[in-house]
C-alpha cells in the first residue's frame, strides 16, 4: 500500500491566495489493477493558470490542479516501463495512479545532462505558449520590435530569447533589478523594472522611440492600457495573460482600449496554448533544440519539499521567480 500527499483547496481564494487556504491530507491508494502505473511526483509546477482555474474548474475540497514530471515506479501496463520519466497532468500529489492516458512521455532525443524539470518550463507548456504566441499570434518577423512584460519569468523569458533568434529587436520589463540584469545577460536589446521607473509610459518610450510591432502582454491591467498607446499601426497584440488581475476582488477599471485600436488599427488576439495541442510535438522539438545549441537560455527557481508548494505557487505570484517556478518532491 502506498501514501500519497495530496495538496487541497481548502477554501477559494479571496484575493491573494494564502497558506491556510489550502490543506495537505493523506491517501491510501489501492494495489494496481492490470493495464495501470504507480507514479511518483519528481518535480511540479507551479503556474499563474492555477489562480484563476482555481475559481473556473474547482471546488473547495478539490485536490490543486497541476502538472508534473513524474517516474514510473510500478507496471501493470506493457506500454509504460518502471523507471520512465513522464509528463503528467495530475495535480499536486506525490504519487498517483493512472492508466496511462494522458501521459506525455519526454521526447527521445532529451539529453541526460538536462534537467528534466525543463519539461514544465523552457520545454514544456510555458515554452510553447511563447513559441504558439509568437508564431502564430504575434506573426512576428524579421525587424520587428517586440515587447513582452513579465519578461524573466518562464513564458516571458522564452518569449524575448525566440524574438532574437528571430531576428527581432527585444523589450522587456520586469519586477526586480536583478531580473533587469538576467534580461540583459540573455540577450534583450532593452529592459527595465517597472516597479521603479517614474513613468511606465517613458521607459517604454525610451526603449523604443518608434514604437511596437509587437506585444506580448503577460501582464494585463494599467500595464496594457499605457503600452497600447505605443503601438506601430496595424501592430499586434498578443494576450497571453493578465496576472496583474488575476487576484483582484474588484474588477479594474479601464482605460479602454478602443480608441487606439481604432486610430492604430490594431490587431489584439487572446490565446491559450491548448490550442496548438496537435503541434506540441513539433513546437517542443524545436524549443529543445535550441536549448541544446545554447540559443535558448534558462533558469529555474526551485523550491524543494513538496510541503512547500503553497508557499512556492504564493511566492510565484508575488514575483520570486526568476524563470520558471518549479517544486523538487
Ligand atoms: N495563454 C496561455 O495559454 C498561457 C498564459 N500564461 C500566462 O502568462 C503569464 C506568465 O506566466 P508564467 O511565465 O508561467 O509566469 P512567470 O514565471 O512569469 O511568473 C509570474 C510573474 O508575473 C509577474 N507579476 C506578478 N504580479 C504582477 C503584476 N501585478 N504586474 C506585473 N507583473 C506581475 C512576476 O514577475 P515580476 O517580478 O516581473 O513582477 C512573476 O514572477 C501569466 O499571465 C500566465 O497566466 C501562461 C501559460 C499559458
Ligand atoms: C491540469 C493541467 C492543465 C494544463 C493546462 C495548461 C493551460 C494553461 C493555460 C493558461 C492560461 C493562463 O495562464
Amino acid at each position: 500500500m502506498v501514501t500519497s500527499k495530496v495538496w487541497v483547496l481548502k477554501k477559494h481564494f479571496e484575493g491573494f491566495p494564502k497558506t491556510s487556504d489550502f490543506e495537505l491530507k493523506k491517501i491510501e491508494l489501492p494495489n494496481l489493477k492490470d493495464g495501470e502505473l504507480l507514479l511518483e511526483s519528481v518535480f511540479l509546477s507551479v503556474d499563474p493558470y492555477m489562480r484563476p482555474y482555481s475559481r473556473k474548474d474547482m471546488k473547495e475540497g478539490d485536490i490543486m490542479i497541476g502538472t508534473q514530471v513524474a517516474r514510473i515506479v510500478e507496471s501493470k501496463n506493457p506500454a509504460f516501463t518502471v523507471g520512465t520519466f513522464v509528463v503528467a497532468g495530475s495535480g499536486w500529489r506525490t504519487h498517483f495512479i493512472s492508466d496511462g492516458k494522458g501521459l506525455q512521455l519526454l521526447p527521445s532525443s532529451w539529453p541526460e545532462s538536462l534537467p528534466k524539470s525543463l519539461a514544465l518550463g523552457t520545454v514544456g507548456m510555458p515554452g510553447l505558449t511563447a513559441y504558439f504566441g509568437l508564431l502564430e499570434v504575434c506573426k512576428v518577423k524579421i525587424g520587428d520590435t517586440v515587447l513582452v512584460n513579465a519578461a524573466a519569468g518562464a513564458v516571458g523569458s522564452v518569449v524575448g530569447q525566440l524574438a532574437k533568434i528571430g531576428g527581432c529587436k527585444v523589450v522587456g520589463s520586469a519586477g526586480s533589478d536583478d531580473k533587469v540584469a538576467y534580461l540583459k545577460k540573455i540577450g534583450f536589446d532593452e529592459a527595465f523594472n517597472y516597479k521603479t521607473v517614474k513613468s511606465l509610459d517613458e521607459a517604454l518610450r525610451k526603449a523604443s522611440p518608434d514604437g511596437y510591432d509587437c506585444f506580448f502582454d503577460n501582464v494585463g491591467g494599467e500595464f496594457t492600457s499605457i503600452a497600447i498607446n505605443q503601438m506601430k499601426k496595424y501592430g499586434r497584440i498578443a494576450i497571453c495573460g493578465g496576472i496583474s488581475q488575476y487576484n483582484d476582488t474588484v474588477p479594474q477599471k479601464g482605460p479602454y482600449v478602443q480608441i487606439p485600436m481604432l486610430f492604430k488599427e490594431l490587431l489584439m488576439e487572446g490565446f491559450i496554448v491548448t490550442r496548438w495541442n496537435n503541434r506540441w510535438e513539433e513546437g517542443q522539438k524545436a524549443l529543445l533544440k535550441w536549448v541544446v545549441e545554447g540559443k535558448l537560455k534558462y533558469h529555474e527557481h526551485v523550491t524543494e519539499g513538496f510541503e512547500n508548494m503553497p508557499m512556492a505557487f504564493i511566492g510565484m505570484l508575488k514575483g520570486e521567480n526568476l524563470g520558471k517556478a518549479i517544486v523538487k518532491v
